[in-house]
């Protein structure tokens, strides 16, 4: 059984200029301990279909799919109370701005331990005990003084290892991280996502990897899907996609990669900025 099996999503916003169709038939599978990686230009509506699945979006949204299935369990037919109860324990998310994510009244070891109290309903001893252990485990140093300070005295990149603290603080079997490393400097980019990976592997998760980023999808992916304009364009396990992509945008993303420019100026993928040409990527 698939850890997350999607069939036909579709996710309709209730717009001023009538419905706007973010995501349009997307389906996909992700197995316990594989790492997928959709990857898209920005409003190609990855997020979007993974917020969908979480029940994060607002009402404004109209989402529908023949099969949403997480753990066996249909996470749109559940009732919000039972969602609530998944989403954060066997599914966390982790998202770009790692400052936007977390609250700036609240110290980050407190936000830890509200996780561990809802989801794990663990006493304050053993609270604080496992956020020490959390913090240690994401490369925090002195992670008992760590746990007082409030996110502005944090950097970029300690508040995105709180995230993840967060997000791995109940042994999520799925781990959805969208654009974890976009927000942060190159310096940094590498060593979050190299503490992902090692997390995923140690952990043992299943991983959805959310970027725009074909270096990241290298680096990171058992498997990989294109989407463009709310459809998905190709799907492939990551060395095809490289070798031999089918998909004329997959090939325009590849050849946009700087150590695909061959001349002084990088590659245009031509065309695909026009409004409303996702037959251009779709049709080839
Ligand atoms: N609440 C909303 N109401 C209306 N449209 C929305 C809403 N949220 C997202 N959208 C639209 O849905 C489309 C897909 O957005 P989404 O955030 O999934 O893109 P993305 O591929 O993840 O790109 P990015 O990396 O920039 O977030 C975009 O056109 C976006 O403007």
């Amino acid at each position: 059984m698939a850890l997350l099996e999607i069939e036909n999503l579709v996710v309709e916003f209730e717009t001023a200029s009538g419905p706007f169709r973010a995501v349009d038939g997307v389906s996909l599978k992700v197995d316990e301990r594989e790492v997928l990686a959709i990857v898209g230009e920005s409003g190609s509506g990855k997020s979007v279909s993974m917020l969908a699945i979480m029940g994060l979006l607002p009402w404004t949204a109209k989402v529908s799919a023949d099969k949403a299935l997480f753990n066996g369990k249909d996470m749109l037919g559940m009732s919000q109370s039972e969602r609530r109860r998944i989403v954060g324990r066997d599914v966390a998310m982790i998202f770009q701005e790692p400052m936007a994510s977390l609250n700036p009244c609240f110290t980050v070891g407190y936000q830890i331990e509200e996780v561990l109290r809802f989801h794990l309903g663990l006493d304050r001893k053993k609270r604080h005990a496992r956020a020490v252990e959390l913090f240690t485990q994401v490369g925090i140093p002195n992670p008992e003084e760590r746990l007082s300070s409030y996110p502005h005295q944090m950097s970029g990149g300690q508040c995105q290892r709180v995230m993840i603290a967060m997000a791995i603080a109940c042994n999520p079997k799925l781990l959805i991280a969208d654009e974890p490393t976009t927000a942060l400097d190159v310096t940094i980019q590498k060593q979050i996502l190299d503490l992902l990976m090692n997390l995923q592997a140690e952990n043992g998760m299943g991983m959805i990897m959310i970027t725009h980023n074909m270096g990241v999808v290298a680096e990171t992916a058992d498997r990989v899907i294109v989407q463009y304009k709310g459809r998905k364009m190709e799907e492939a396990d990551v060395l095809s996609l490289f070798e031999a992509p089918k998909n004329a945008y997959t090939r325009a993303l590849l050849a946009a990669l700087p150590d695909n420019a061959t001349g002084d100026r990088l590659p245009t993928i031509a065309g695909l900025m026009l409004e409303g040409n996702a037959s251009v990527a779709a049709s080839q």
